[in-house]
């Protein structure tokens, strides 16, 4: 049949699997964790791209690309970043029949790939800042639980990495890129998120500090980490001898970032709209926005109302709307409409005989289903204008859900009764890693342990004398806690 076989709040895992392959985003591949990403996919990716690589290219980013292997030695060198991570690591050790001499690694990032030629590169203080880019595919052989673009073996993302003279311009930088991932989720995606910084037990090990977009499922009442902004402080430049000879003559060690924000946004965003229909596109990233779709009466001019269409869809294009339509003469106009709304196209047009003769279309509307007959003599203005009304009413309902969601606790009970309702849970905090340990131990089980999300970048007050929800210690701030992905 047509339609879905799993509801969204029934079978969340099976529908979301079925969503993204009846929507002809993914095909599930013969090597498990990897999926083949179609056009639909790949026409949000690439909205994605232009966005972000046109707004680090303003912060004087530049793109380059360094090779997907890495040596042994070379990984290894930043043990502590490292040592977790191990096991994720691919390697080659053939090529045709003979091993090879030396291991390679595929990178599962780029860091350790990079920095040693930051420090060939990096002399005097006038060769910072140095901002590199890359866009490219990482791969990762995780065992967890794999999910089309939210865990994959192999993901396309951009990671950019950054080398500065003082800490302050670092520090600056992480923001500005985490503003710019806020704007990816919310602007593009319509999906509320939350900036904050990571715990010291949840951070990049290898880095300083880490700070994070966290999105929300509600159905599932899972956080899931959006896009990463990390100061790396002088860690790696001690490792790689990244040192410049600063303006006082004196030799120094650069402060760095490293930036990343992968083909997971994708999957968040499927997750959020996605309803019993399929895919809900937001129209900004829709790979086609407006579906112009014939509907024939038994005796009625065909070719009239072919014709229609095609202008229609001109029309549409000369103003850069991205529409197209469906001729298929051996479908009917009912399968034609479950068939886009499990694609997520935002706006359906029918134009058929009586449509032709009063000079009107009728819209129908993804998001909601409202239908409106529109003149043809405004038909491009009153179509802009539903695909932003489309555009705001999701983020808008998403934030609203989202924040339905959030639960502030103060006590113990109150933390498990919220984690048990699939709450996002907002608590004051003793910011003590044993702390955090403990919380995740006392609340292992099946659907996995809670752990801090982050902590809000924008703190609400926490007045004198709060104390821990979980060690009834001094809180000294408030964090976002739950299950997550
Ligand atoms: O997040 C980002 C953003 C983009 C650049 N890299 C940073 C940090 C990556 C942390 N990480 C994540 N998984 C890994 C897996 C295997 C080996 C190493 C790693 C590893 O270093």
């Amino acid at each position: 049949g047509l339609g879905l076989t799993f509801k969204k709040d029934e079978s969340f895992g099976e529908w979301y699997s079925e969503v993204v392959v009846n929507s002809e985003m993914i095909e599930y591949y013969d090597i498990s964790g990897c999926y083949i990403l179609r056009p639909s996919t790949m026409a949000i990716w690439e909205t994605l791209q232009a966005f972000f690589d046109a707004e680090i290219k303003k912060m004087n980013v530049k793109n380059a690309y360094f090779p997907l292997f890495v040596t042994e030695n070379v990984l290894q060198k930043e043990k502590d970043h490292i040592e977790g991570f191990a096991p994720e690591v691919a390697w080659v050790t053939k090529s045709g029949q003979s091993d090879l001499e030396v291991p390679i690694a595929i990178r599962p990032t780029s860091e350790t790939v990079m920095y040693p030629y930051f420090s060939k590169w990096i002399r005097g203080h006038r060769d910072l800042p140095l901002k590199l880019n890359q866009w490219c595919n990482v791969v990762r052989w995780e065992f967890s639980h794999p999910t089309p673009f939210i865990r994959s073996r192999e993901f396309l993302w951009q990671e950019g990495h950054t080398a500065f003279a003082t800490k302050e311009e670092a520090d600056k930088e992480v923001l500005e890129i985490l503003e710019l991932y806020r704007r990816i989720y919310e602007e593009y995606l319509a999906v509320p998120v939350i900036q904050g910084r990571k715990s010291e037990l949840e951070k990049f090990a290898g880095g300083l500090y880490t700070t994070s977009v966290e999105a929300f499922i509600p159905i599932t009442g899972r956080g899931i980490q959006g896009a990463t902004s990390h100061c790396l402080g002088q860690n790696f430049a001690k490792m790689f001898e990244i040192d410049f000879e600063n303006e006082k003559g004196e030799k120094a060690k650069v402060w760095q970032n490293s930036w990343g924000c992968s083909t997971r946004t994708i999957g968040v965003m499927v997750m959020v709209h996605g309803d019993d229909k399929g895919l809900v596109l937001p129209p900004k990233v829709a790979g086609v926005q407006v579906i112009v779709i014939p509907v024939p009466y038994k005796d009625a001019n065909m070719q009239a109302i072919f014709a229609a269409c095609t202008s229609t869809v001109q029309t549409l294009l000369a103003e850069g709307i991205r529409a197209e339509h469906d001729l298929r003469e051996n479908y009917s106009p009912g399968w034609k409409y479950s068939n886009w709304e499990m694609k997520g196209v935002p706006l359906r047009i029918e134009i058929g005989p009586k449509d032709i003769a009063s000079k009107q279309v009728r819209v129908v509307r993804r998001d909601n289903g409202a239908k409106t007959d529109i003149p043809l003599a405004n038909l491009v203005e009153v179509v802009n204008g539903i695909l932003s009304n489309i555009q705001a009413s999701l983020f808008n309902a998403a934030k609203e859900k989202r924040d339905a969601c959030i639960k502030v606790v103060h006590t113990w009970e109150e933390f498990i009764a919220a984690l048990n309702n699939k709450k996002l849970i907002l608590a004051p905090w003793c910011d003590e890693e044993e702390v955090e340990k403990d919380v995740k131990t006392r609340t292992k089980g099946e659907l996995g342990a809670a752990k801090t999300l982050c902590s809000p970048l924008d703190q609400p007050v926490l007045p004198e004398g709060t104390l821990c929800f979980a060690s009834g210690k001094p809180a000294k701030k408030w964090t976002y806690w739950g299950r997550s992905y």
